[in-house]
């Protein structure tokens, strides 16, 4: 009779599989060294990279293709270097597979018996991109290419030949630790299994002060969305912390890898709610390998803006509202404050007079057929055509011969018509009279006297609101760009200012960014500032992410709309997390940037963020106010119940005290969120335990997430935010493992 060897102690398995795996990641990163070397030697056109075969990698045949997987490596290596110190390796997984052949789909009864013995074994490596060797074996394949699938794909249930899954975790490029899920019934005798398993692992550790990527630990339904084609509109929605966003921008990454030169060449816009959560979001893209993804929040949409400050919200409700267009309309196409209401002038010897009636019908005329700044000429042959009408003296052509070399009709003109900046259109509501001519009969007086006094607020400070951008883009839609034009370039700086500037320089005033040397040294005057730079067309994009969608304005969507014409999207968002109240209205006007394209929707329904007991808490608060919010399980328990204390009168006292237990309690962030009432006294809190700590208000956390949360007073939160209840739920929903909730 035999007896069996005594079990190998843990420990040692799981020193021994790292060592294995160390000896792999080692060859990867030697390789990735020597293709760095080679790559420095050739010149390149990352671009062309379009065509990939089973691997990811690009085919043998194609000898220009390796040179681009040089450039690849070559930028990827850079890139790593960039990467902080949470960059867990460039190889992060490994499957141990038989090939199942037809039989891949089939679920699990339907697979032979024991087909997990089958001698014929495959091991493959997934990374963060695909590297060969000299022989151009794969020794890591690019998560998103079609053999990687099965990392993501396979479950107990419909195993797709995987035996064993495992997750390699690195700090930088050496494995610290492996992490097994067994997809067969038995795992044969020379396959170790070992670890938790991989996600647990991952959804406990602290939080950083950016979002990273969860290429190693993306689960099957997530993975779906990931990779659904790219054409059309694909909707996520799921309840807080359900994966929503870090699938989205894993789906960007997935498309720029599988269509790369429809994407890469159209471009990828990325939307969010607020600065605040681009700097969160902008290193996943980036340690996905993928630095061509234009990120910008709702107040940066239009190239040279940047809008960070909010309106009141009764006023960014106006602001917001598709009612709005009609204000704009009139104030688009009406007269421009100080410009001559009539014209005389002599021309050919003669007085000519138009009275101001004429005048408004030829500017209505020519609205009807060009926008305004493309209108001039239109409007100064309408204009001759009128003054011949009223004065028939001599030849007519002679006439309008004359008319069109006078000087004196070059003067009106351009007093008259002259380029018009946007922002100086929506400034002009500024002036309360403007407001109340304008918008007679779609809004209240005391709505435009709200309009007007925001205009005048930004006139103060010198910047934009969100809001804002939303107009002014509507604005520039309807007035076209500004032109080089000559004397017509004036549209928003003053001649006085173009006086200071060399010619030279002048002329190359188009780039986006650039702006004369006068202006530059005016920019601290507050209109100035408002006015700085150019606004060109809106770029267009190839695929648009909008997310957070569930808080776009119309105005907002139909400002998104006009960059994405022939754009595929990706929207992704949840009703229940809203501060924008007319849901209809916003729908139509999301539905019309869609235009006809087909959709399709996948729903998130596991809550990854929150510990259970944390998500209980928010869904008890959210659920009697909003029955029908689509509430995700949360399946991470702690046993640690969200604590909830009394806010006495020293404000700043009660939330220090809470603060500092959270920090005794919990590594990573803290998020002290409170409503602006109590923001200045928290103010002295910002920064505090190393940096850790950070004040923030309500609007402000949407798409965010702490390791801890510090939530002022609940029902002020509430009263003060525009969608209520909603963004409280919202902060409620912001903590990984603790929360500490102040009550008045
Ligand atoms: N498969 C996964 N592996 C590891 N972590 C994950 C996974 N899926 C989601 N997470 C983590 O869950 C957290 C919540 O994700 P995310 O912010 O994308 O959720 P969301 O649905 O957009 O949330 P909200 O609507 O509340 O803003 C993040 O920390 C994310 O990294």
């Amino acid at each position: 009779m035999t007896t069996s060897p005594p079990p190998t102690p843990v420990s040692d398995v799981l020193t021994r599989e790292i060592a294995a795996e160390q000896a792999h990641v080692d060859r990867v990163y030697a390789e990735l060294a020597k293709a760095s070397e080679r790559a420095n030697l050739v010149a390149v056109d990352g671009l062309a990279r379009g065509r990939t075969d089973r691997t990811g990698d690009v085919r043998d045949e194609e000898i220009t293709g390796l040179f681009e997987r040089d450039a690849l490596v070559f930028n990827a290596a850079r890139r790593q270097a960039a990467l902080d110190r949470q960059y867990e390796g460039l190889v992060f997984g490994r499957l141990d597979l038989v090939d199942l052949g037809g039989l891949r789909e089939a679920p699990a009864p339907d697979l032979p018996d024991e087909w997990w013995l089958d001698p014929e074994r495959e091991v493959r490596y997934i990374g963060r991109l695909g590297v060969r060797d000299e022989d151009y074996e794969p020794l890591v394949i690019d998560w998103r290419a079609p053999a990687a699938s099965a990392f993501y794909r396979a479950t107990p249930v419909q195993p797709h030949g995987v035996i064993r899954r495992r997750v390699l975790r690195s700090s930088a490029a050496t494995v610290i630790g492996v992490e097994d899920d067994l997809m067969a019934p038995a795992a044969p005798a020379d396959l170790e299994i070992t670890g938790d398993g991989a996600l647990m692992a991952a959804l406990t550790r602290s939080r950083g002060a950016q979002m990273r990527d969860i290429v190693a630990t993306i689960q099957r339904h997530q993975d779906e969305a990931i990779r659904a084609p790219g054409r059309g509109v694909t909707e996520i929605t799921g309840g807080p912390g359900t994966g929503k966003t870090v699938v989205a921008l894993h789906r960007a990454a997935y498309l720029l890898y599988s269509e790369r030169r429809k994407y890469e060449a159209g471009g990828v816009l990325v939307i969010g709610p607020s600065s605040a959560y681009t700097a969160y979001i902008e290193r996943v893209l980036p340690s996905l390998g993928e630095d061509s993804v234009t990120l910008r929040s709702l107040g940066d949409v239009i190239e040279v803006l940047s809008a960070g400050r909010v309106d009141r919200p009764e006023v960014a409700a106006l602001k917001g509202s598709l009612r709005v267009r009609q204000l704009l309309d009139r104030v688009a196409g009406g007269r421009i404050p100080d410009a001559p209401e009539s014209f005389r002038a002599f021309v050919g010897g003669q007085a000519i007079t138009l009275p101001p009636n004429t005048l408004d019908g030829i500017r209505a005329r020519v609205l009807r057929g060009h926008r305004r700044n493309a209108g001039a000429a239109a409007a100064r042959g309408m204009l001759a055509d009128a003054a011949w009408a009223t004065h028939r003296q001599g030849e007519r052509a002679d006439f309008l011969e004359a008319f069109g070399e006078s000087l004196a009709v070059d003067d009106f003109m351009e007093a008259w018509w002259p380029q018009v900046d946007p922002r100086e259109v929506l400034l002009w509501l500024g002036d309360t009279d403007t407001s109340y001519r304008h918008g007679r009969g779609v809004f209240t007086d005391g709505e435009l006297a709200g309009i007007a006094l925001s205009m005048r607020d930004a006139l103060d400070v010198g910047s934009w609101t969100v809001a804002d951008i939303a107009l002014i883009d509507e604005l520039a839609a309807r007035l076209g760009p500004v032109t080089d034009n000559g004397d017509e370039e004036r549209g928003f700086y003053e001649i006085d200012d173009l006086d200071d500037v060399s010619n030279r320089e002048f002329r190359t005033l188009g780039g986006p960014a650039s702006i004369g040397r006068a202006a530059m040294e005016r920019a601290s005057d507050p209109r100035d500032a408002l006015l700085r730079n150019r606004i060109g067309l809106p770029e267009e994009y190839a695929h648009i992410l909008v997310d957070e969608a569930q808080d776009l304005s119309p105005m907002q969507w139909r400002m998104i709309g006009r960059r994405g014409e022939y754009a595929s999207w990706t929207v992704v968002g949840d009703a229940a997390q809203a501060s924008w109240n007319d849901r209809v209205e916003a729908l139509r006007a999301r539905d019309d940037a869609f235009g006809r394209q087909p959709r399709r929707h996948f729903h998130m329904d596991t809550n990854y963020r929150n510990a259970r007991e944390i998500f209980d808490y928010a869904r008890d608060t959210i659920l009697p106010l909003v029955p029908d919010a689509d509430i995700p399980n949360a399946v991470r328990g702690t046993g640690i119940q969200p604590e909830v204390r009394e806010l006495g009168l020293d404000t700043l006292a009660d939330t220090r005290a809470a603060v500092d237990d959270l920090a005794a309690t919990v590594g990573g962030s803290i998020a002290v969120i409170t409503p602006s009432r109590y923001a200045d006294r928290l103010a002295p809190l910002d920064g505090a335990h190393d940096g850790r700590v950070i004040v923030i208000d309500p609007l402000s956390t949407k798409g965010l997430e702490y390791d801890a949360t510090v939530v002022v007073d609940p029902d002020a939160i509430t009263d003060e935010a525009p969608g209520g209840v909603r963004v409280l739920y919202v902060v409620l929903t912001r903590a990984a493992h603790r929360m500490t909730v102040l009550r008045t």
